[in-house]
């Protein structure tokens, strides 16, 4: 399937603003690309303007990159298949095209979350709807517009396979675009997933108008968190200093174009969170990511004070003041002691 010049046959499952950035750098690296959309007039906009005016407006795509309406032809014959719609449909998604990919295709997976019924991974989650494949977890601090607009950029790409790791990392990476391999499959996919929650609480703090010294203490002090629930379920702890821990929890808790640090301010100035939520077509993993952190905490018996803050403030009616309090008056201990 491989073309004598090293270019693959790829489909990218997912026309939001990310599928779309990762679809228009394989079509710029020469590769065969498809990209499957939901929405029709993302298709259209696509395939007539090179632009998807919906989700990722005003950036021009590469010419050759195609998209489709239809699924299951899209990912069939193809020899990397990347996965990048919100989590919460990751397993619906995968389910619908499994049995149209082909036997030796290498799957990606680039949605950040951990599903709430299972508490899988994403990368389990495609593992369990198409299996025999290697998968990979693509992960790291990437706004899709500013990969769009083609600013450097270095993300990780993970897998117990390390050729597909490879494979994936040499389909994706530019001269802007620098892809590094990994094997800590678990402590990659938890970092993008956990600093969704994180970014949340960083936009709260904000909208309650606190400054540098609170944003610094939660970033540092959400690292550790991460680091504490990773270990436990058998992440690599120098994982969460990496592109995926570190690089992406800065990036979300410190960058304008976060969905997720906007809605938290919109919850830090008093905004109940179906209201906030309402209007907005985007997607906010941290929302669903808090609940699944909490579960995989209680489940894995690791405290997570910052991870039970957001969820006290997002589902349990405690208001924002008093959650950042009782976080503050928590016992005094060593830092080190993590
Ligand atoms: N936007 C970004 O900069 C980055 C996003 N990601 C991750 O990529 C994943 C996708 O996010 P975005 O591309 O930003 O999405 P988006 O917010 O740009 O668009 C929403 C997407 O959700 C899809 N969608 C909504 N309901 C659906 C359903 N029932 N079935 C199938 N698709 C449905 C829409 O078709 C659209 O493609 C998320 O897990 C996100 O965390 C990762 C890195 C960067
Ligand atoms: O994951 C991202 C960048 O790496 C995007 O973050 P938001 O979903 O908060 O916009």
């Amino acid at each position: 399937m491989t073309a004598p010049d090293g270019t693959k046959r790829c489909a990218v499952v997912g026309g939001g603003a990310w599928g779309t950035a990762l679809a228009d750098l394989l079509a710029r690296n020469g590769h065969d690309t498809v990209l499957w959309a939901r929405e029709e007039d993302v298709v259209d906009s696509i395939n007539a303007r090179h632009e998807n005016a919906r989700f990722l407006a005003r950036f021009p795509l590469a010419p050759s990159l195609r998209a489709t309406h239809q699924m299951r032809a899209a990912v069939a014959d193809r020899d990397l298949v990347i996965f990048a719609p919100p989590s919460h449909v990751l397993r619906d998604v995968a389910s619908q095209c499994a049995d149209a990919v082909a036997r030796g295709a290498t799957l990606a997976v680039a949605s950040k979350g951990v599903e709430r019924e299972t508490l899988k991974l994403m990368t389990d989650v495609v593992a369990d709807c198409v299996p025999g494949r290697p998968v990979v977890a693509i992960s790291g601090p990437s706004f899709a517009s500013e990969v769009a607009s083609r600013q450097p950029t270095a993300i990780v790409a993970a897998s117990d396979d390390r050729e597909a790791a490879h494979l994936t990392q040499r389909a994706l990476s530019s001269t802007e675009f620098r892809v590094y391999t990994h094997d800590d499959v678990i402590g990659v996919e938890l970092g993008g997933a956990l600093k969704n929650v994180m970014a949340l609480a960083t936009g709260i703090l904000e909208g309650l108008g606190l400054g540098f010294n609170s944003r610094a203490a939660l970033i540092t002090r959400g690292l550790a968190e991460m680091t504490r629930l990773g270990v436990a379920i058998g992440a690599q702890p120098a994982t969460f200093a990496g592109l995926a821990g570190l690089g992406d929890l800065v990036l979300t808790c410190t960058g304008a174009l976060s969905r997720n640090r906007s809605l938290g301010e919109e919850i830090g100035r008093g905004k109940p969170l179906d209201e906030a939520l309402s209007g907005r077509e985007t997607v906010a993993e941290g929302v669903l990511n808090t609940q699944s952190a909490r579960a995989l905490a209680e489940r894995a018996d690791v405290e997570m004070p910052i991870v039970n803050a957001v969820h006290c403030i997002l589902f349990e009616g405690t208001p924002v003041k008093q959650a950042v309090s009782d976080l503050m008056s928590r016992e005094l201990r060593a830092e080190q002691d993590d």
